[in-house]
């Protein structure tokens, strides 16, 4: 039997209209969850997906604020412009698309978003507080990719996850995700010799890689819900992921699309988050 399809775009429609009703219920109590979220350069698909965040905003009912800059921006006039944000009361999330230009130093601009703010979850004090098991922000994708874990039903108690790819932002987070849920997490990358030897034990694989077909039908073990985190494009420049769809949905138990799983969650838990912030 074919694999059932977890969509991306369903579950985030629902998780945003309770969004929704939770930021109109703040607005009338004279807090209304606010975003910023900074641009810098001409990246063509940043530019898409700032477009995107904002139009989140403001279905869900938020202020945002969507700042542009020229890819020749100082470093230390961005810095400036975030400490200003971080003063700003009607700010309850700063977002700072990445990748930046070369010339920026994308640790120090992350470091300087105060960590009441960084609802992208990047900086070092997020990241320990979700090593130490802390109330902290959680990185966008990886949040995404549990609540469409969850989504299937599945406990994943003493399951076997493995997460291929190492990122700051998608693998190591998630692999912690995981953990905290108490499965048992097996983290693999560009230097482990036999891929396919530890995702074939796995009830539950997160691909996040950056490099299609990574993942094929022969490496899946039956029933295993799979979640595709890449972003790629295949020859004809058709979106795809890190997994070979047609081959391992043939397999698979659960299987996220690409486009329509990882992506619109990853702009849903930054609600998710700056609602957080907003409540807190
Ligand atoms: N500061 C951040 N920068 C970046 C992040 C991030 O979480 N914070 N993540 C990525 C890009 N990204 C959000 O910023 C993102 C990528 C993809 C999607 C998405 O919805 N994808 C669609 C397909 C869109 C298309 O047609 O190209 C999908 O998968 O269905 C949303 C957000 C890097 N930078």
């Amino acid at each position: 039997m074919p694999a059932r399809l977890i969509n991306g775009n369903e579950l985030s429609k629902q998780i945003r209209s309770d969004i929704a009703l939770r930021a109109a219920e703040l607005t009338r109590q004279g807090k209304r969850p606010g975003l910023a979220v900074i641009l810098v350069g001409d990246d063509p698909a940043s530019h898409v997906y700032v477009r995107n965040k904002v139009k989140a905003c403001h279905d869900a009912g938020f202020h945002s604020v969507l700042e542009k800059y020229e890819a020749t921006m100082a470093e230390a006039e961005l810095l400036a412009r975030i400490d200003q944000l971080n003063h700003d009361p009607a700010i309850h999330g700063i977002l700072v698309q990445m990748p930046l230009p070369r010339h920026i130093d994308p640790h120090k601009v992350i470091e300087a978003i105060s960590t009441r703010k960084d609802v992208d979850g990047y900086s070092v004090l997020s990241a320990g507080e979700l090593m130490a098991g802390l109330d902290g922000f959680r990185p966008c994708t990886p949040y995404g990719c549990m609540k469409l874990i969850e989504s299937t039903g599945c406990d994943l108690r003493g399951k076997h996850a493995v997460v291929i790819g190492r990122s700051n932002t998608v693998g190591k987070p998630m692999a912690l995700l995981l953990l905290q849920a108490n499965a048992t997490v097996t983290i693999c990358h560009s230097a482990t010799p036999d891929l396919a030897y530890h995702t074939r034990q796995a009830d539950v694989v997160v691909a996040a890689v950056g490099r299609r077909n990574t993942l094929t039908g022969d490496m899946v073990k039956p029933g295993a819900i799979v979640i595709d985190v890449g972003i790629n494009r295949n020859e004809e420049g058709k979106l795809c992921g890190d997994v070979d769809f047609d081959s391992v949905s043939q397999v698979a138990g659960w299987i996220t699309p690409v486009p329509g799983g990882v992506g619109p969650m990853t702009i849903t838990m930054l609600l998710a988050n700056t609602l957080e912030s907003a409540e807190r």
